[in-house]
């Protein structure tokens, strides 16, 4: 499996979370343009790298795209020929470029699989939805559902569509979380405590909450109402969460994100 652009932060993410999770590292190779931080990443993790993606991909039955959707197009074009020719599975972690792009880029009858994967695939708790092209085997699809599962769970949309509604929720999702934790460890920097004693609390409580919901059998309504006594602290903080729009505040985060990507495919689908 060949990872171009292998080093970055979401390759990196799914490539540390496979080996982790046991796929042989002598399996991948990841390349990349700045040899040095590729040399520390094959040094960290143990795959192969390469500066040349198309040695790289010369026998290749995989191969992963993840540079960044702004110069997706240029790399496509520069291995358009030997991925037409040999016409591995192509997988593409971009953002916001559709299907039909990469086969006018990559040329016609190369099965593609759009995959938009979350940096926690990092520590094996990653979420990636999958969305399957024309002439796409159910092997291949294996193969993709294969990588994710390795890094986390994976869901198959049926609509191209949908890639954007997984953004929006999970593969940008990361970064929501983070900003309410950064914003929780500032007020209690704030309000007085140490930032490192702040820091700690912050991400158990975001730890110990998201377990808690994933191993309750009742909904995440539920588990609020249950830290919430009547009349007490945390119903105090809820309320101002909710008259200061939280709920509504987050549907437009997501509608927003969403609408970049669809703004973006509009940029690049050249
Ligand atoms: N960062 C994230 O949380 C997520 C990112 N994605 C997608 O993953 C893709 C990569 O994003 P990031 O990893 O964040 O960017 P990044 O900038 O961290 O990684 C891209 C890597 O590609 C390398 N690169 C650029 N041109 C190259 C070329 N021609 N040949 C070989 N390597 C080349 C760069 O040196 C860099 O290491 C994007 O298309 C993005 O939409 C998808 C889901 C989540
Ligand atoms: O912000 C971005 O465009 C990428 C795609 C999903 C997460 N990061």
């Amino acid at each position: 499996m060949v990872f171009i652009g292998g080093a970055g932060n979401m390759a990196g993410a799914v490539i540390g979370g496979m080996v982790a999770s046991g796929y042989p590292a002598d399996k991948i190779v990841a390349t990349g343009r700045d040899k040095e931080k590729l040399k520390a990443f094959c040094d960290r993790t143990g795959v192969h790298g390469s500066t040349d993606n198309l040695a790289a991909i010369e026998h290749a039955d995989v191969v992963v795209l993840s540079v960044k959707p702004q110069v997706m197009k240029e790399l496509c074009e520069s291995i358009a020929e030997k991925v037409s020719a040999r016409k591995p599975l192509v997988i593409t972690l971009a953002a916001g470029i559709p299907l039909a792009a990469y086969q006018r880029w990559l040329g016609a009858g190369v099965p593609i699989i759009r995959a938009m994967p979350n940096t926690p695939a990092l520590v094996g708790t990653g979420v990636t939805g999958l969305y399957a092209g024309d002439g796409v085997t159910d092997e291949q699809k294996s193969v993709a559902t294969q990588m994710a599962d390795a890094v986390g769970i994976a869901l198959w949309v049926e609509q191209e569509s949908g890639i954007d509604q997984v953004i929006a929720v999970s593969g940008s999702g990361p970064a929501y979380y983070f900003q309410f934790m950064e914003s929780m460890i500032d007020a209690a920097e704030k309000a007085g405590m140490d930032r490192a004693d702040a820091e700690r609390l912050t991400l158990q409580t975001a730890l110990g909450a998201a377990k808690l919901a994933v191993a309750a059998d009742v909904d995440v309504a539920q588990l609020k109402r249950n830290v919430m006594s009547p009349n007490g602290t945390t119903e105090r903080a809820v309320k101002r969460f909710q008259e200061g729009g939280l709920p509504e505040l987050v549907a437009q985060a997501m509608g927003d994100c969403a609408a970049r990507a669809a703004e973006m495919a509009k940029e690049l689908d050249k």
